[in-house]
């Protein structure tokens, strides 16, 4: 039996080397004509309409990622995913009983985080996640399946002291799990590269209603120069505190 001659045919073949050699045998110019209805489904899914709006509001307890994605989602008509609903009970204990999670708790609750955006987004051409997200490879994670890669992540930058205030007044008025002595670890966890938009959530009069209203300004500005992207976005925030 003849080897495939297509060069493009013998950079596909990877895993199913043996199998796809013997099928290019049989059918002359397949890696091509595979690379070509790829891009045909790829174009052709990029015409549909713009692309799905997603936003991932993130940082440590009590930073307000859930009351900010909340209203965010109102804002934009957008369903709303809170990360905190897909923690398995093992997790919640384990935080409510003072301990915080390790990478290792984390892996397949980011999964889970990551699918249930995923399907949300597909039916309503975009969503707003509130998720702790705190190191950049748990964000990788989330932006890890096709319908997730196009998503663009807002940190909402908030002091310790206030971070402190916020989870404490939260027990004690709700009786939230999540207890206050865990926000150090939060912050010793929490990683901030480039590729995200900051917001910084104590300057400025009006709270997390204007803060949200900032947030909205600037999406919609690069939507209506249809240039709406997660790298647009944090070229156009760029670390600066909008909350001036
Ligand atoms: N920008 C803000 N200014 C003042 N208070 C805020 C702001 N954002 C949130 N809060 C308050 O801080 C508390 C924590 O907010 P929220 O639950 O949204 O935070 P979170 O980051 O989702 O926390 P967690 O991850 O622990 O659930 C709430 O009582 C909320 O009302
Ligand atoms: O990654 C984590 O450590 C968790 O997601 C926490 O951030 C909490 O669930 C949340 O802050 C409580 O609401």
């Amino acid at each position: 039996m003849s080897a495939c001659k297509n060069k493009k045919c013998t950079s596909l073949v990877g895993v199913e080397k043996g199998r796809l050699a013997v099928l290019c045998s049989v059918v002359p110019n397949l890696a091509a004509t595979l690379l070509l209805a790829l891009a045909r489904r790829r174009l052709s899914k990029r015409k549909e309409g713009p692309p799905p709006l997603l936003l991932a509001v993130f940082g440590p307890a009590g930073c307000g990622k859930s009351s900010v994605a909340a209203a965010l989602a109102k804002r934009l008509g957008l369903p709303m995913i809170e990360a905190d609903d897909h923690h398995d009970d093992a997790a919640r204990k384990k935080m409510a009983d003072g301990f915080a999670l390790n990478d290792d708790d984390r892996a397949p609750w980011l999964i889970r985080v990551r699918d249930a955006v995923a399907s949300a987004s597909a039916k309503a051409g975009g969503a707003v996640l509130a998720c702790s997200a705190l190191k950049s490879k748990y964000r990788r994670v989330l932006a890890s399946s096709e319908l997730t890669s196009d998503m663009a992540f807002v940190y909402l930058k908030t002091s310790a002291d206030t971070l402190r205030a916020r989870v404490e007044e939260r027990q004690k008025v709700t009786g939230h799990f999540f207890p206050p002595q865990l926000v150090t670890s939060q912050l010793e966890t929490l990683e901030i590269d480039d590729n995200v938009a900051a917001y910084n959530t104590e300057r400025g009069a009006g709270g997390a209603k204007a803060l949200v209203e900032h947030i909205v300004a600037d999406v919609l500005a690069l939507q209506s120069a249809s240039s709406w992207s997660a790298p647009a976005f944090y070229a156009k925030v760029n670390h600066a505190v909008r909350m001036a």
